[in-house]
């Protein structure tokens, strides 16, 4: 049986994964594809550290000429990061090389120049686990949605954030205990700022956008609010409220523009994405023909994004090269009215508050605000939390609310109203 050759640009979490995956299930993917898959090469950083997969040590390499001169078919980039992971890739496919990467943030930041220049050599360049970890929700958009005209995105695209949120929630544990743990599982980031500022989620939405639109937004103009500042105390007023927090991502089209945002939102309890926990992801999408789809699974981790790398590595084994739709982007957004519900949760946060209930609802009345629904956490001696549900609501009012009775405000977008009795309630104990 013929061989195919494979390079792998790092050997961490993914590239792990992928070593076990090809030995577990080798006669079947033989059986598949006619050939036997052999990694030739493996590009890591340090030869001599401990892995969780044993490899051959002749594999290892911590020069990028030995993996390019390894006469290798198909490259699994899952190394991370743009420099110098771009110029790889791209000395790869002009060597004629397919590429199969996982990495999200190259393709949100140099997609546009690698799609081009695979289609000009002639080779793959796939990237299912890049968006969505286990999800096969890139191939099902290129393939099976292609006649339906799809006006919005939207969805969990981050499994470390959703698993910090779920901890918080459900085991009460503090965000840095949490995270510590998604790093230990293997779902953050190298840098896991990029996780909870909302990055990764934002440079995934970029290639769903592309996708799905045919465009995106520069990077700079999508809308990006991380989880870093919420506390369990956002968490449990939110769902007092009926709510639960996620960081959503959703792009929009919508009088021929594009929005596009990366937001922690408050969607409705009875909503199926507020049941998306720990590490799975989802994305909604509501097809012309077809209506509402959601796809969930695990979004981050070892096995489950090797599942999205080898599935296209034999995907593009058995198709012939096909060239892709150029990735182009729309210089400014549209504002958009309609991806939310035009209700916004305001936190208000104080140890020194100077302010009853009634001051603040009669501060928002004489500012225009409606509030809905509000809900109030005080034990004397120690923090005043207030959530409150309202229609008008801006950043200046706000600012001005913690300005003028001494606490912290924040805002944030609400999916869709829930059960809402539309009355103030819940101000007990202040
Ligand atoms: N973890 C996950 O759940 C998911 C990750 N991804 C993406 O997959 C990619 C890999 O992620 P993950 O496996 O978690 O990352 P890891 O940090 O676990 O692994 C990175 C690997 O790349 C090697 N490496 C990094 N930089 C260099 C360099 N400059 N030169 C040579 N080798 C280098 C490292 O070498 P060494 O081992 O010697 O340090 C390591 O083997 C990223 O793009 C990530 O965003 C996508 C979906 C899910
Ligand atoms: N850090 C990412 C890994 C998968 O893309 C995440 O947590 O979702």
């Amino acid at each position: 049986m013929s061989v195919v050759k494979v390079g792998l640009l790092g050997l961490g979490t993914v590239g792990g994964g992928v070593v076990k995956t090809i030995r577990a299930q080798q006669e079947k993917l033989s059986a598949r594809l006619g050939r036997r898959i052999e990694i030739v090469k493996a590009l890591v950083r340090d030869t001599r550290k401990q892995r969780a997969v044993q490899v051959e040590p002749s594999l290892l390499t911590t020069r990028f000429a030995d993996v390019l001169e390894s006469d290798v078919d198909i490259v699994v980039e899952v190394m991370g990061g743009v420099e110098p992971t771009y110029d790889y890739v791209r000395a790869l496919i002009q060597k004629g090389c397919h590429v199969v990467t996982a990495n999200k943030e190259l393709l949100a930041k140099r997609g546009a120049e690698l799609v081009e220049l695979a289609n000009r050599h002639g080779v793959h360049l796939a990237y299912e686990a890049s968006v969505a970890g286990g999800i096969p929700i890139l191939g099902v958009l290129r393939q099976f949605l292609r006649t339906n005209d799809i006006a919005e995105v939207r969805g969990i695209l981050n499994g470390t954030t959703n698993f910090i949120l779920s901890q918080m929630e459900e085991a009460q544990l503090p965000y840095a205990d949490v995270l510590k743990r998604a790093q230990e599982l293997g779902y953050a980031e190298a840098d896991p700022r990029a996780d909870v500022e909302g990055w990764d989620a934002l440079y995934k939405l970029y290639i769903l956008a592309q996708l799905v639109f045919g465009e995106s937004l520069p990077l700079s103009a999508i809308e990006r609010q991380g989880i870093a500042d919420l506390s369990q105390g956002h968490i449990r007023l939110a769902k007092e409220l009926g709510y639960r927090i996620k960081l959503l991502a959703q792009a929009r089209r919508e009088d021929g523009g594009l929005h596009l945002s990366v937001r922690p939102t408050l969607v409705p309890l009875g909503h199926p994405l507020a049941r998306i926990r720990d590490a799975y992801n989802a994305v909604q999408v509501e097809g012309s023909l077809v209506g509402d789809l959601l796809f969930t699974g695990k979004g981050a981790g070892e096995l489950p994004t090797a599942s999205a790398v080898v599935e296209d590595l034999a995907f593009l084994l058995t198709q012939p090269f096909t060239p892709h739709p150029a990735w182009r982007e729309r210089p400014t957004a549209v504002p958009s009215s309609r991806l939310s519900s035009g209700l916004d949760f305001c936190f208000l946060e104080g140890t020194e508050a100077r302010v009853t209930p009634e001051q603040v609802l009669l501060f928002l009345e004489r500012a225009g605000v409606a509030v809905r629904r509000l809900t109030v956490q005080y034990d004397p001696g120690s923090v005043l939390r207030v959530g409150l549900l309202a229609a008008g609501l801006r950043e200046e009012h706000a600012e001005l609310l913690g300005r003028d009775f001494g606490l912290q405000a924040r805002l944030y977008p609400v999916l869709e109203a829930a059960d809402d009795r539309g009355a103030v309630e819940g101000t007990v104990g202040w």
